[in-house]
């Protein structure tokens, strides 16, 4: 075939015309069934012995191959057997051309891989309608395996993680993404059990929903996307998202699609914090003082255990300021916010910038005197920080005045009775010359004792 020849073996759409490779020995053989070929639109490759079907094929890559088997030399089951044999002529289809129609030699071809097996003397439109099926089969046993081919380039370069999960909850596949999030080698996961990579509740979950679709597939529907905490090989958990869909192939299966928001949630637990938390000093902010205050008050309710408010107030922190400039009076607040938060040491302690120049801490099961006590120290830590105050008319030092409450929280109480508590301690200090501490006890409802 000249160059011209092989420009118009392509249709309009792009697409080569099927190539045929006709081999036999007889020369009239040969011109009778290429001329057939040409006619049915094919491009038609001649050989007329076995090596030179083999060095043809090879080349052409043949969409398929009419081989006669008696030739001289290489006959037609040994060049079979051989293009059978080289990765790249192995998936051409072979159509063999004989007189030996016994039995045994269909069989022997049909053996050696070939696809049909025609008997001679040729019937020019059996042979037309044969090699016409089977190049119908290839076309589309191609677009299947094209197919495939787009479906697994898909899923192994997709961003998001793919598992096919059985109805018994056992992992069939995984894509890269997917292992990759999950910390496994490829193909770890396959053969595991949801179980293995779930909370056992979520992992019961899933289970009943896929039994449920097993048992009627019909009625089955995605289940949604929801939020799970997958255990990563190395023991941490992950966040993703999972959404599952039911598919049914010869059994139920399930695809599950994994994105991973371990960032977002991260980021959301952090602006979460950040509200929690007073920008300036990086102590809690009011917010989550009343909060924890809350939660602290209906437990000592419940337990009769006192609870302990300290509410301190910077000493002339105005004066500081305008001495000293607002920057200067943030760089303070910063230090005794840093002094007073090293004193809240249990778990059931918060200290907080309640707002200004004003923190407050909270001391669950604390009594009254124990309170004095740490307040005490954190007064005599203030002003150990020798902060200097210059203007300060009671101290060269910046210093704090403290009062403290103290509840046992009843039924009816509320929280506000020990702010007012603390808040009239602490203005009695300011008032009996400040740096120091004033104590009191509330039994909520009945005032102070
Ligand atoms: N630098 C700075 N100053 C603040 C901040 N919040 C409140 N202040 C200042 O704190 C000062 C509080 O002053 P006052 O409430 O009058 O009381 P004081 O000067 O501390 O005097 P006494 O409480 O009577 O000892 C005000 O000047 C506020 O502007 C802040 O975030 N940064």
């Amino acid at each position: 075939m000249n160059l011209r020849e092989s420009a118009a073996a392509f249709g309009p759409t792009g697409l080569r015309d099927p190539a045929i490779l006709i081999v036999d020995d007889a020369p009239d053989n040969l011109a009778a069934l290429r001329t057939q070929m040409v006619e049915q639109g094919y491009q038609t490759f001649v050989a007329n012995s076995g090596e030179r079907a083999l060095q043809l094929a090879q080349r052409v890559h043949p969409d398929l191959i009419l081989m006669d088997i008696v030739m001289p030399d290489m006959d037609g089951f040994e060049a079979c057997r051989l293009l059978k044999a080289h990765p790249v002529t192995q998936r051409i289809p072979v159509i063999f051309m004989s007189a030996r129609t016994e039995a045994e030699d269909v069989v022997a071809g049909f053996d050696l891989g070939a696809v049909d097996y025609i008997g001679k003397p040729l019937r020019m439109a059996e042979v037309c309608a044969r090699v016409r099926a089977q190049l119908q089969i290839r076309a589309s046993s191609e677009t299947q395996q094209e197919q495939a081919e787009r479906l697994r380039t898909i899923v192994n370069s997709m961003a998001e993680g793919l598992l096919i999960i059985e109805a018994s909850g056992r992992i069939q596949f995984t894509n890269p993404a997917c292992d990759q999030y999950l910390g496994y080698q490829a193909d770890q996961l396959s053969g595991r059990y949801i179980g293995d990579l779930l909370n056992p509740l979520v992992a019961q979950e899933y289970l009943d929903y896929f039994a449920r679709h097993a048992a009627n597939p019909a009625t089955a529907h995605s289940h949604g996307t929801r939020e799970v905490i997958i255990r990563h090989r190395n023991g941490n958990s992950v966040c993703m998202d999972l959404t599952l869909t039911p598919m049914f192939l010869r059994q139920p299966l399930f695809i599950g699609l994994l994105h991973d928001i371990t960032h977002h949630k991260l980021s959301e637990d952090a602006l979460q914090r950040a509200a929690m938390v007073d920008p300036l000093t990086k102590i809690a902010n009011r917010r989550h003082f009343d909060s924890f205050l809350e939660k602290e008050w209906q437990r000592a309710t419940r337990t009769g255990a006192p609870l302990s408010l300290v509410l301190l107030d910077v000493d002339h922190f105005k004066l500081y300021n305008d001495s000293l400039g607002h920057a200067a009076g943030d760089i303070c607040l910063q230090q005794v916010a840093g002094a007073i938060a090293t004193h809240a040491l249990r778990g059931t302690d918060l200290a907080a910038r309640y707002g200004g120049e004003e923190f407050v801490l909270l001391f669950a099961e604390t009594d009254l005197e124990a309170a004095t006590g740490l307040a005490e120290a954190i007064r005599a830590h203030v002003e150990a920080l020798r902060l200097p105050h210059p203007k300060s008319p009671t101290s060269p030092w910046i210093t704090v005045s403290i009062g403290v409450a103290t509840a046992y929280p009843q039924q009816l109480d509320i929280t506000e009775t020990l702010f007012v508590a603390a808040d009239r301690a602490m203005y009695s200090a300011k008032e009996d010359g400040r740096n120091q501490i004033c104590a009191t006890r509330t039994s909520g409802a009945s005032g102070v004792r």
